[in-house]
């Protein structure tokens, strides 16, 4: 069970986390960023805001590990020199009485190997590192998963239209789900903004949908082919990282699709618990490509799983069934 002070640390967290990574998003240079061993890119701010939240969250709940997407073993070494200073720079301009070692201390508590029981956090600190480096969507995503279930979800969408209708009226979303009470919006102070709900969408012909912009993220020609299938005319939307999932719960759109681009990649559960549960408490569905739902309970990642469907629930089945007779 959430206690009250686990569940207003992983907000506040989230929420400064997110405000390091809106200050590096101006000093973007060359040497803000490097690539990691599986070629991804990742940068001065994922490292900055895997050390805030997991700082917050080990004075709240000590006892309590975490899967984390980043790895403070990318920083040491004299190599990593002038990348390890700016991340501690970064992060102590919002918490100044962390050290260089306490600050790798919090990266490294990210390396736990999840599974089945107990309590553990998950964080993906920038999901969507592509788009934070071209300046689009990116979100930093925290979630409490308790005997293989998500239970609790924050889903910080720091350069997320509030009202995606008029993105002149301020940026910055925060999305609270809470296994059983729903999901809400709040504002970059943590103010709530009120529950939110999925569109209530049944003809999928009306339905609009939201897909990665990366090619190598998702199929974008097989998701062009479940589109003619359900009779969709209007464009997909294209976005990075879990803003994605915020763009279903929040009604902007009605179906996400995630089409795996090759056999063997296996999604990772920080990319997908936070996300998904804000769906499903919006009232949403949540499944892989074949109907099954995302088992969190078996280690770091979803490997019974291929790719996502999220949609708004009513159109469910019918998406399911248009994205198996689409399929290459
Ligand atoms: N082949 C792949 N299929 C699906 N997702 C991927 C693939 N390769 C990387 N990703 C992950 O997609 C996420 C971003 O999704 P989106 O494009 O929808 O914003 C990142 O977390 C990224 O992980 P990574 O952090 O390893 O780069
Ligand atoms: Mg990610
Ligand atoms: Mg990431
Ligand atoms: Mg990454």
């Amino acid at each position: 069970m959430l206690t009250d002070s686990e569940r207003q640390a992983a907000i506040d967290a989230v929420i400064l986390a997110s405000k390091l990574c809106q200050n590096v998003r101006s000093k973007l240079d060359q040497g803000a960023s490097k690539e990691k061993e599986d070629r991804s890119p990742v940068t001065i701010a994922d490292f900055g805001a895997q050390a805030v939240v997991l700082n917050a969250l080990a004075k709240v709940s000590p006892d309590v590990p975490a899967v984390g997407e980043e790895d403070a073993s990318d920083l040491r070494g004299d190599a990593n020199a002038a990348l390890r200073e700016r991340v501690v720079s970064e992060v102590q301009a919002l918490v100044p009485e962390l050290t260089e070692s306490t600050v790798l201390e919090a990266i490294d508590r990210g390396n736990h190997s999840g599974g089945a029981s107990g309590r553990f956090w998950t964080l993906d600190p920038i999901d969507g590192t592509k788009g934070f480096l071209r300046n689009d969507q990116y979100a930093v995503a925290l979630a409490l998963i308790e005997d293989g279930e998500v239970t609790f979800g924050v889903l910080g969408c720091p350069h997320l239209p509030i009202d995606w209708k008029n993105p002149d009226a301020g940026r910055g979303c925060f999305m609270v789900a809470e296994k059983g009470k729903g999901c809400k919006q709040l504002d970059s102070e943590g103010k709530s903004l009120g529950k939110v709900q999925v569109d209530q969408v049944t003809d999928p012909t009306k339905a609009s949908f939201c897909e990665s912009v990366e090619s190598g993220h998702t199929k974008h020609g097989w998701a062009a082919a479940v589109a003619e299938k359900l009779g969709i005319t209007t464009e997909s939307v294209r976005m990075d990282s879990q803003c994605k999932y915020t763009a279903i719960a929040r009604g902007d759109a009605s179906i996400y699709l995630r089409l795996p681009t090759r056999p063997g990649y296996e999604e990772k559960i920080w990319d997908h618990a936070a996300g998904v549960l804000c769906v499903t408490e919006a009232g949403g569905n949540v499944t892989d490509i074949t109907g099954a739902a995302l088992d969190f309970s078996i280690g770091r990642t979803l490997k019974d799983n291929r790719g996502v469907i999220a949609t708004n629930g009513p159109i469910h089945d019918a998406v399911v069934t248009a994205v198996q007779a689409a399929q290459e």
